[in-house]
């Protein structure tokens, strides 16, 4: 069968109930059958960074395993966003929802409308810090620290560390 591929969603919102929007957008992805949320990381108040006259973002990133492509996968998150009222109008404006596809596996795709990686996660922290939670499987910064502190205590116990 195909390879299932691990792909990492930018999700953000900056007006109305943003964390309503957050919640119904991964609720989209979990009602599928052809993706999987893998992984969620918290959710991070962000000042708006490139258009910055607009409200706060609340924004987060998932993982979602698929064996949907890449262009299928963008289908499937302009859908959901199209199901939650986003309505494309100033490109770097306020919205309801903003689901964008960070990574796919360790795909590069550049065409007009899709680019993979994300070109500009590189310099976004609000897309590099939940990242990074979701990579380690939704665990967030402190609970890292935390694991390493349990391990670093059993390694201790040993002989000879
Ligand atoms: N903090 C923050 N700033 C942003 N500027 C734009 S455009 N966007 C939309 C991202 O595609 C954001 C965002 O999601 N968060």
């Amino acid at each position: 069968p195909q390879p299932r591929r691990l792909a990492y969603l930018g999700l953000g919102s900056n007006i109305e109930r943003r964390e309503q929007y957050l919640e119904r957008a991964i609720a989209a992805l979990r009602a599928r059958d052809d993706v999987e949320v893998a992984a969620e990381s918290s959710v991070y108040e962000t000042e708006p960074v490139g258009y910055t006259d607009q409200p706060a973002f609340l924004n987060m990133v998932v993982a979602v395993r698929t064996l949907l492509a890449p262009r299928e996968l963008l289908a499937v998150i302009l859908d959901i966003e199209r199901s939650l009222g986003r309505v494309r109008t100033l490109r770097w404006g306020p919205r309801t929802i903003d689901i964008d596809l960070l990574l796919y596996g360790d795909a590069e795709v550049s065409e007009p409308d899709l680019t993979v990686p994300h070109p500009r996660m590189g310099e976004r922290a609000f897309v590099l810090v939940p990242l990074l939670e979701a990579m380690a499987g939704g665990l967030s910064p402190a609970s890292l620290r935390e694991s390493f502190a349990r391990q670093l205590e059993t390694l201790e116990g040993k002989e000879g560390v």
